[in-house]
């Protein structure tokens, strides 16, 4: 298995030429740029770079472990001073992280939901003589 620098990682940030490191492993994401369901720009985000954390954050499933496993290039050799990993970028949708707190907007889609159905109720009531 090849070894790669952190600095040999970071040569490697465009898209067509893209390595990440996700637990130590370094992966070749290229060919995945476009198929990529969660979009080319986070991937574009980490390219060169430590992207174990953003791709944890996201809760992957197994199958894209595997898709992961499958664009597997080489190991990554630790030095001091590397940078830290990567967080996921702010904004991004992350359905499956537990961490998300998304409960809250769910109940104010709702909240807003019935408040306006009440409201449409009230308004067909008052102009039902009319
Ligand atoms: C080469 C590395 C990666 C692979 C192979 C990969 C693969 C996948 C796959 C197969 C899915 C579909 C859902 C699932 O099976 O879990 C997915 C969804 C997603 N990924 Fe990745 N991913 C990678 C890296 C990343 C990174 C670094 C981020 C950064 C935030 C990210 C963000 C997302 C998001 C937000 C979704 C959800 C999309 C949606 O359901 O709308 N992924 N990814």
């Amino acid at each position: 298995m090849p070894e790669f620098t952190y600095s040999d990682v970071s040569e490697h940030a465009t898209k067509k030429d893209l390595y990440m490191v996700v637990h130590d492993k370094v992966y070749n994401a290229s060919s995945f740029v476009d198929e990529h369901p969660g979009g080319e720009e986070v991937l574009l985000d980490v390219g060169g770079q430590d992207a174990t954390e953003a791709f944890e954050d996201v809760g992957h499933s197994d199958e894209a472990r595997e898709i992961l496993d499958g664009l597997l290039v080489g190991d990554l050799k630790r030095q001091a001073g590397d940078p830290k990993p990567k967080a996921n970028p702010p904004g991004v949708y992350t359905p499956n992280a537990a961490s998300s707190g998304s409960g809250v907007g769910t109940y104010l889609i709702v909240a807003l939901g019935v408040v306006a159905a009440l409201g449409a109720y009230q308004y067909l009531q008052a102009n039902k003589d009319k």
